[in-house]
């Protein structure tokens, strides 16, 4: 990483499926310790907005900067060390143990021979005991529940140990206390330097956990800030196309629909 760049840097960027412009030009910067959280309704642009930083496919207009350089210009194991993505969905199509499925976050740190060792399966093994998942081990993954199948995929992106985590609905499955337990520890990792990118649904979860916001407002609009800034009842009603209003319960900034 160049020294005093940041994280992450979305530089005029603008993104495009087809013919259809997503959301216009934006910049926004993501430097260690902070968490962005991507907001906005169905079909906004949020999981391509989250695949073009992750440089999973290329912006319409502008340029993506990982730690001060395209990713063009990154070794694609020195990125897959640097940041990891949770995706939306996890294809399973067939059996191997919960263990073996965490594993599989420690590839990009493989030595040589591309063997797991034990300091991999260390790694594997406390990655799952920090979602709750210590005793499901050895379980066969096609038999996990939903929010189960969550978790796993949660600490094999813990497991990878990326310097930069973009996640696409961490949420997703999960009941009410372990989007709170995930999301802390999400928290807790950019707390000790760690960058956070995620794409949420929860309008409070991210007054909750975020430093910084995205909106996309599905018809090309991107309101990009700090998260006070951003998450500003006027501004959400319009996107999410209902009247909302903002409250402080507890010291704690609160929307709710009318
Ligand atoms: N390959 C494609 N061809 C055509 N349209 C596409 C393609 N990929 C995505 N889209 C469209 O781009 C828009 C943005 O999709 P995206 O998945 O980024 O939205 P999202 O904000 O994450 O939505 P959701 O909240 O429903 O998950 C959607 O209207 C989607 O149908």
């Amino acid at each position: 990483m160049t020294p005093a760049a940041p994280m992450l840097e979305a530089d005029r960027l603008a993104l495009r499926v087809g013919s259809r412009w997503l959301c216009c030009e934006f910049s926004q910067q993501l430097v260690a310790g902070q968490c962005l959280v991507l907001l906005g309704p169905n079909g906004a642009g949020k999981t391509t907005l989250l695949h073009t930083l992750a440089g999973l496919r290329e912006p319409g207009a502008g340029r993506v900067l990982l730690g001060g350089r395209p990713y063009a210009g990154w070794r694609a194991l020195d990125a897959a060390r640097f940041r990891g993505v949770l995706a939306q969905q996890q294809p399973d199509h067939f059996s191997s143990t919960v263990l073996e499925t965490v594993l599989v976050g420690r590839h990009p740190h493989l030595g040589r021979w591309g063997w797991e060792g034990p300091e991999d399966e260390r790694v594997a093994r406390e990655a799952l005991d920090s979602v709750g998942l210590a005793e499901l081990a050895g379980r066969d993954i096609l038999t996990l529940s939903g929010g189960e199948r969550q978790r796993v995929a949660v600490a094999a992106l813990l497991a990878q140990a990326p310097q930069l985590l973009l996640l696409d609905e961490p949420t997703n499955h999960l009941d009410l206390h372990y989007q709170i337990a995930v999301l802390d520890l999400i928290r807790g990792l950019a707390d000790r330097g760690r960058g956070v990118v995620m794409v949420l649904h929860d309008i409070n979860l991210a007054a909750r956990y975020a430093d910084q916001v995205i909106l996309l407002d599905g018809h090309g609009g991107v309101c990009a800030g700090a998260r006070d800034e951003v998450l500003q009842a006027g501004l959400l009603s319009r996107a999410f196309g209902h009247p909302l209003r903002r409250y402080e319960l507890d010291g704690r900034t609160t929307f709710l629909p009318d």
